[in-house]
């Protein structure tokens, strides 16, 4: 049973996209610029190329079995997709905004023959179609913020981060209509009613959730005095652990110690660990847990 799983081609989702498959041990064997397939290190997983927003689509319709792509893209195609994993990497917000010197501050200020630009036709209309506005839509594939100031739209649905195309336009934000971040996806009835894919397709997330979960954590590694042990012991918070090992030196009275922990607490508890007697502590990523 082989199974494909289809990543952007291009732009600012793609080479994470190839970077969190290769640290869940699906690096690809054989990419060049111009290809669309990929082997990768497992013989029955391969890789297809194609752009952002055709993912959702291929993979509703059992072209590819699994794909990573936004929830801006899968919700604006409608596409009937097993949402599996959140990859957090690509987080945005599909908001409204209107110029800065506008009278429109909120969804209330809208009157209902308002026009608006956006590379989200369905996703704008159908929001506000829920706030009881029937909005003209002009349908744009790029550089959406400038259509107020050509005179092609009154306010804008575009996608925002950082903020700072926004203010560069001289636009604000008036309302928001979607949280957005990439996810892994799969084919319904393969993840649901094929026994065999379905295998492969947990596997491949559950290396994928392993990633996730990695990018988190760190691995502290440090040598104790057993005299200081006990101290050590209890300011360590672990998965499991921590792992106590002999150290092979002159110094008989040394443990080597090393634990998992939380990246937020690593800060912390190094000073501490170092106050109470570690030495030599080691932070070293760690690229999977499973
Ligand atoms: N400024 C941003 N910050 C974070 N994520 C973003 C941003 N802009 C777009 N994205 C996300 O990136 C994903 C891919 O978007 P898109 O296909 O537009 O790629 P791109 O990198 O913008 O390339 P291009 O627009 O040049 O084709 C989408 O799911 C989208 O939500
Ligand atoms: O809030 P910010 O951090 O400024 O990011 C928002 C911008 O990023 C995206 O544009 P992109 O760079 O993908 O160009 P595009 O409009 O051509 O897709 C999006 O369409 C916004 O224009
Ligand atoms: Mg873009």
């Amino acid at each position: 049973m082989k199974i494909k799983i289809a990543i952007p081609s291009k732009g600012r989702i793609s080479d994470p996209a190839v970077a969190i498959l290769e640290k869940a041990g699906l690096g690809l064997k054989d990419a060049s610029n111009r290809k669309l397939f990929s082997n990768t290190h497992n013989s029955d997983i391969s890789v297809m190329f194609a752009r952002a927003a055709d993912i959702p689509e291929f993979v509703a319709d059992g072209i590819v079995d699994m794909g990573i792509t936004g929830l801006d893209l899968i919700k604006e195609s409608n596409s009937d997709v097993e949402i599996l994993t959140d990859l957090k990497f690509g987080q945005t917000s599909l908001v409204l905004a209107s110029p800065e010197d506008s009278d429109i501050n909120s969804l209330d200020d809208i009157k209902s023959e308002i026009v608006v630009a956006t590379e989200f036709p369905n996703l704008t209309d159908s929001y506000l179609k829920s706030h009881g506005i029937n909005a003209k839509i002009v349908e744009l594939t790029g550089s959406t913020e400038i259509a107020p100031f050509i005179g092609i739209a009154d306010i804008i649905a575009d996608l925002t981060s950082t903020g700072t195309t926004l203010k560069m336009n001289h636009l604000k934000i008036i309302d928001n209509i979607l949280d957005s971040s990439i996810k892994l996806i799969a084919n319904k009835d393969e993840y649901f009613n094929n026994n065999e894919k379905k295998n492969l397709i947990g596997t491949v997330n559950i290396s994928i959730n392993g990633v996730i979960e990695a990018e988190r954590k760190k691995l502290l590694m440090m040598n104790v005095s057993k005299d200081n042990l006990q101290i050590i012991k209890d300011l360590m918070p672990s998965m499991t652990g921590p792992t106590v090992s002999e150290v092979l030196s002159d110094r008989e009275d040394t443990v080597a110690v090393q634990a998992v922990v939380d990246e937020e607490e690593v800060f912390d508890l190094v000073n501490k660990l170092k106050n109470s007697g570690a030495r030599d502590i080691l932070v070293v990523p760690i690229e999977r847990i499973i």
